[in-house]
């Protein structure tokens, strides 16, 4: 990290647990030379004071996007359109503006008519996060080794990106570039529709009355118990999301529709061959992410050592 901040001020708006541990991240980085803060709620903004995660706590988006260099937005999705339309007239020139949504062709589609010409407005998601929300939930190494996907809008814009690739990166993360329809088809398949399928598995056994509450939570220590750590995921962030890439989700969904039922046809029919060999390339999958050490955002509940052989018991 060199000496001067890469940015003068930066404004976190909304300070659960991905902005402040943007706030805690940035501070310890150096990447910040004052850090201004600002969320609707009353109790996080009193929080964020007790916790010192800010230098400034604003009364409003508008007045901590004031004179600020950097302005993040990290609100659930389905507000972002608001807040960019009330700090768009206040950000001064040269600034730039990013988020940290989860979707990116509605935050675009939102956000981007309210940035004024004199801005830069360069779209950004992390991909690191737990189940947990607020900013007692936010911790400074949450971006450690974990990868950043910076969606920006034009090559006009290239100098900016490196500049916010170099704040991400001094956070710890890994930064890569892509499309914003690209991103949000990769994150439908790799995350979105991964927790549909837990909250709607959850609430299936939830549902079940042969199967008591008691028994779910005492016989949990399977895989079950993974989707219940997703399906905790903050309600509110999740609604936005799938309401804000419903096209990709219902893609992906169409076709997981499909396969599933290829798969309950297979047991129907007895054809352990179809349901062996797609373990086999899952399992794969499973150990090239943990040989590329990606699978560190989620707790271990006890993993076991991988079996020594793949042939069928
Ligand atoms: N939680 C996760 O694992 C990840 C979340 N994200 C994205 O980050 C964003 C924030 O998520 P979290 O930090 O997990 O949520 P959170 O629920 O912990 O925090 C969101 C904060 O935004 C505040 N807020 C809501 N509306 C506001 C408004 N109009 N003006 C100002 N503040 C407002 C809330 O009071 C809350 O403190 C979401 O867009 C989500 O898609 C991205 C990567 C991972
Ligand atoms: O807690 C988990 O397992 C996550 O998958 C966290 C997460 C949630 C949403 C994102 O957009 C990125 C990461």
């Amino acid at each position: 990290m060199a000496d001067a901040p890469l940015y003068g001020r930066v404004a976190i708006i909304g300070l659960g647990l991905i902005g402040s541990s943007i706030a805690r991240a940035a501070r310890r980085a150096g990447g910040a030379g004052t850090l201004v803060a600002y969320d609707q709620s009353a109790f996080v903004r009193a929080r964020v004071a007790e916790l010192g995660l800010a230098d400034v706590v604003a009364d409003s988006a508008a007045e901590a996007a004031e004179g600020a260099d950097l302005v993040i937005v990290c609100t659930p999705v389905g507000v972002s359109g608001a807040v960019a339309a009330e700090i768009g007239p206040r950000l001064k020139v040269g600034a730039v503006l990013s988020d940290v949504g989860s979707v990116k062709g509605a935050v675009v589609r939102d956000m981007a008519p309210h940035v004024p010409a004199h801005a830069v407005f360069i779209p950004a998601h992390p991909i690191a996060g737990t189940e947990d929300s607020g900013p007692d939930a936010g911790f400074a190494e949450l971006f450690q080794g974990r990868w950043t996907i910076l969606t920006p809008l034009s090559r006009a814009d290239d100098a900016e990106v490196e500049r916010l690739k170099a704040f991400w990166t001094a956070m710890g993360a890994n930064v890569d570039a892509m499309s914003v329809e690209h991103h949000d088809l990769v994150f439908a398949i790799v995350s979105h529709v991964p927790h549909l399928i837990a909250y709607n598995i959850v609430g299936t056994a939830a549902d079940l009355e042969e199967v008591t509450q008691q028994e779910v939570i005492k016989y949990s220590a399977s895989g079950f118990r993974d989707f219940t750590r997703i399906a905790a995921s903050d309600p509110t962030m999740w609604r936005d999301i799938f309401l804000n890439n419903r096209d990709a989700v219902l893609e992906i969904l169409g076709r997981f529709t499909e396969d599933l039922q290829a798969l309950q046809r297979a047991i129907r029919w007895g054809e352990g061959d179809a349901l062996f060999n797609l373990f086999t390339r899952t399992r794969a999958i499973r150990r090239s992410i943990v040989e590329q050490g990606q699978d560190t955002a989620a707790p271990d509940f006890g993993r076991r050592p991988p079996a020594k052989t793949d042939a069928p018991q």
